[in-house]
C-alpha cells in the first residue's frame, strides 16, 4: 500500500494516473493528495469507499480526457473545446453583461442584467474560497493554456466553468422569454461546457458534477438576494 507521504508515483513517470508503472491502474488509496486529504482515520470502510471514488474519478477522467493536447486521441477537436471554454469564461459572461446593462433602455431589463452581473460576482468569489480552501491539483494530463485565470485556478475543485453554466443557464431560463428550440439550446451549451472541462483535461469528472450543483445552488441564493427596483434606487444613491 503506498504511503500517502511517499512521493505521488504517478508524478515520477508512472501511470499517468494512478501511479503503477506498468500501465496497470492501481486503485489503493493515497494516490490521489485530494484521497490522502479527505482520509477519515476513524472509518476504514468510508475510507476505502472515498479512495475508491476518487480512484475511479481519476480514472474515468484520464480515459475521457481526449483533448488534453493536439496529439491527444480526439486532438482535431481541441479547438472546438477551446471555443465553448471561451464561452463559459468568466470574462466574456462579465463583459456581455454589462454591456446589455449599459445599453439596456427598460428599467426591467436593467433588473436582469443587474441581478445577473451580481450573480456572476458572487459565483467568482465562492468558486475562488472553494478551490482555495479544497486545494485539488488538476489532472496531470491537463495542458494549463487557458487566457485570463486567478491563481486559485492552477486548482481543479470546483469548476468554475459548470458553476457559471449551470447558474447562468438557469437565470437565461427563467428569466429570458425563449422559444422551445433556444431553452434546448441553453441546456446543451450547459452540458457542453461540462464536457468539455473533462475531454480539455481541465478537470475530474467530480470537479464538474459538483460545479454543476454549486452553481445549480448559487442560483437560489441570486433569486432569494434578487434586487429589486426600489433596492437599486437606494443603492444608487447610496454610492
Ligand atoms: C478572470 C475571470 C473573471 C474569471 C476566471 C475564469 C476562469 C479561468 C475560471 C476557471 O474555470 P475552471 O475552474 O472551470 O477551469
Amino acid at each position: 500500500m503506498p504511503s500517502p507521504k511517499a512521493k505521488n508515483p504517478s508524478r515520477s513517470g508512472g501511470s499517468p494516473v494512478l501511479g503503477s508503472s506498468n500501465g496497470r491502474y492501481d486503485f489503493r488509496q493515497g494516490s490521489d493528495p485530494t484521497t490522502a486529504r479527505l482520509r477519515c482515520p476513524e472509518s476504514p470502510t468510508r475510507r476505502r469507499a472515498l479512495s475508491s471514488l476518487l480512484a475511479i474519478d481519476l480514472w474515468l477522467s484520464k480515459q475521457l480526457g481526449v483533448c488534453a493536447c493536439e496529439d491527444s486521441s480526439w486532438g482535431s477537436v481541441r479547438p472546438l473545446m477551446k471555443l465553448i471554454e471561451v464561452s463559459g469564461h468568466g470574462i466574456p459572461w462579465l463583459a456581455g453583461t454589462a454591456y446589455c446593462l449599459y445599453k439596456s433602455d427598460s428599467a426591467a431589463g436593467q433588473e436582469v442584467m443587474l441581478n445577473l452581473f451580481m450573480g456572476l460576482l458572487f459565483d467568482l468569489v465562492l468558486v475562488t474560497i472553494v478551490k482555495a480552501v479544497v486545494r485539488r491539483r488538476r489532472p496531470a494530463h491537463n495542458r494549463m493554456d487557458m487566457f485570463a485565470t486567478f491563481s486559485v485556478d492552477r486548482y481543479s475543485f470546483p469548476s468554475g466553468h459548470a458553476t457559471r453554466a449551470a447558474m447562468c443557464g438557469r437565470f437565461l431560463l427563467a428569466h429570458l422569454v425563449l422559444a422551445a428550440p433556444l431553452r434546448v439550446l441553453i441546456l446543451l451549451w450547459v452540458g457542453l461546457v461540462g464536457l468539455s472541462r473533462v475531454l480539455l483535461g481541465r478537470h475530474n469528472v467530480t470537479d464538474v458534477v459538483f460545479g454543476f450543483w454549486m452553481g445549480y445552488c448559487q442560483y437560489n441564493v441570486v433569486e432569494m438576494l434578487w434586487l429589486s427596483p426600489q433596492t437599486l434606487v437606494i443603492l444608487w444613491n447610496f454610492f
